[in-house]
């Protein structure tokens, strides 16, 4: 018996020393991470997740590990030592890290928010120079996205006066520009059922994924077999099989209609499918296959629709929660404007103000509470701590973006903090919300866009104001963290 309790003991020295610190030795310090679960359930208590990151960065300086389980990631928690490393030594932070549950969603490595090397490097330049070839950035992408702002006045104007949901609308926007890009069509109303389908898809998701038996399920697997169904495995097969089966769809009807001798493109898929018929014909089968299309198609929907939504619901929010916003931005649109005209990019520079709010609102919306998880291609060493090929590391812009070094009173939204004492407006290059680096957001010039012509247009056409149940909360420590909020508000017409 004694021995028993002996080995029982000494083993659990053995596993105590090597947790805490033999395969610790060699990282930068950080947090004490917990058998199984290392640091994550610290971004949980409080939710977003930013104070953690935050307060580690203050005890530990701008570079500690963060251990995900028993994964560690050395974390880069200022703008500074992300210049070093992501965007001065950029090869050697471009791979992202595998992840076994994505890739056997995917069936493989596929798309371009996953893959790494020549495979990812082909499809990032494929879809840019294609994007810009659409019109991305142009005047082309503007007109297409004012279609969107004219159906969004239409249907904002039917219910003027009344409580009316704001997300909702702005959402379809959204969804019909991403679209449009990718397939060539909007989702008018003929296409309202195939649109309907989708959002449904994206909410049963969401909420499915983000409850806590699923979390639980996530960190502790064999807990699912005591669990009632559906099981991660479940869900996963469910929502792979409705959502590639929305754009195999699309991609086989594009397949029968496209003249394949044409040198116009009128959409992301077509120009696709016609590299992958030039291709095959000179014998290269793989690199730009049909699955791959499809998780094209997928990374592109699902980056592009959830990020700009989420970022112009979370605008209407801290507008209203703040008072003061709103005249002033009436007061400049009034000014520069003059008339009820559509606003467009040309009118950006004359209107710091208008500018001023969407940055503060990207910063404050601070979509990313933990960014994406990249690897070293190489070994480096990051502030003098020698760091293997291999290793975890994430440029944590929502710790930066928090910074009250740079942003004082960095939880208030204040847009005058982006206006300097002319009144121009002024540059702040730790305001990183597409991040930063080789991978930094590929929808960045459409996002940025969309913000601007969205949100110019709507506060010149309107005032919002909040329904009976009051404004959406800004509370993000809540279970819902930075989600979407679901909110009704009153709009009265300006012109
Ligand atoms: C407000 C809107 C948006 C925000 C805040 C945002 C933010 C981000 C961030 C933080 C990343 C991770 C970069 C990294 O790995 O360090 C990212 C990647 C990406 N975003 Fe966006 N994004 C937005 C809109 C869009 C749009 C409209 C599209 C599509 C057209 C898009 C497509 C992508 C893709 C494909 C990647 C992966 C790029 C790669 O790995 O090479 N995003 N975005």
């Amino acid at each position: 018996m004694i021995f028993i309790l002996v080995l029982l003991s000494t083993l659990l020295l053995i596993y105590l020393f090597h947790l805490l610190y033999w395969k610790r030795r060699n990282l930068p310090p950080g947090p004490t991470p917990l058998p199984k679960f290392g640091n994550w359930l610290s971004m949980v208590f409080p939710m977003p997740g930013y104070e953690c990151f935050r307060r580690w960065t203050k005890k530990y300086g701008d570079v500690y590990t963060f251990w995900l389980e028993s994964e560690p990631y050395i974390i880069i928690g200022s703008y500074e030592r992300m210049k070093e490393t992501f965007i001065r030594d950029g090869d050697t932070y471009v791979n992202k890290k595998f992840n076994e549950v994505i890739a056997s969603f995917r069936d493989g490595q596929y798309g371009v928010v996953d893959t790494n090397g020549e495979f990812w490097s082909t499809h990032r330049r494929f879809t840019l120079s294609n994007f810009r070839d659409l019109g991305f950035g142009k005047d082309l992408m503007q007109q297409k996205i004012l279609i969107e702002v004219q159906e969004i006045i239409r249907k904002f104007d039917e219910n003027v006066g009344e409580e009316q949901n704001v997300p909702k609308v702005f959402n379809k926007a959204v969804a019909n520009v991403i679209n449009q890009l990718i397939f060539g069509y909007r989702f008018d109303d003929e296409k309202e059922k195939e649109f309907q389908k989708l959002m449904d898809l994206l909410e049963y998701q969401q909420k499915a994924f983000t409850s806590w038996k699923i979390i639980v399920e996530c960190v502790v697997p064999f807990l699912s077999r005591f669990m009632p169904k559906p099981t991660v495995a479940d869900l996963i097969e469910e929502y792979k099989t409705s959502f590639y089966g929305f754009f195999n769809r699309q991609i086989e009807e594009h397949r029968l209609k496209i003249d394949f001798d044409s040198e116009e493109n009128e959409s992301y898929a077509e120009s696709y499918l016609k590299e992958q018929r030039k291709r095959e014909a000179d014998g290269d089968k793989e690199t730009f296959s049909t699955q791959q299309l499809s998780n094209m198609c997928m990374d592109l929907w699902l980056a592009g629709l959830g990020t700009t939504t989420l970022t112009l619901g979370w605008s209407m929010a801290y507008v209203m929660n703040t008072p003061g916003v709103q005249e002033k931005m009436h007061e400049e649109l009034d000014r520069v404007i003059e008339s009820d005209r559509l606003i467009s990019t040309s009118d950006k520079n004359d209107l710091p103000y208008m500018q001023a709010v969407i940055n503060e609102c990207q910063r404050c919306a601070n979509i990313v509470p933990i960014n994406l998880f990249h690897e070293t291609t190489r070994d480096t060493v990051i502030a003098g701590y020698p760091i293997e090929k291999g290793t975890g590391v994430i440029a944590q812009i929502s710790t930066v973006m928090l910074d009250e070094t740079i942003f004082p009173d960095p939880y208030k939204f204040n847009p005058d903090r982006f206006i300097d004492e002319h009144g121009k407006l002024k540059k702040v290059e730790e305001l990183c919300p597409f991040s930063v680096g080789k991978r930094q957001c590929l929808g960045e010039g459409l996002a940025r866009m969309e913000l601007f012509l969205m949100l110019a247009n709507f506060f010149h056409r309107y005032e919002i104001s909040p329904s009976s149940t009051g404004p959406p909360s800004i509370d993000k420590t809540q279970a819902l963290g930075v989600t979407p909020r679901e909110f009704d508000a009153v709009l009265t017409k300006r012109h």
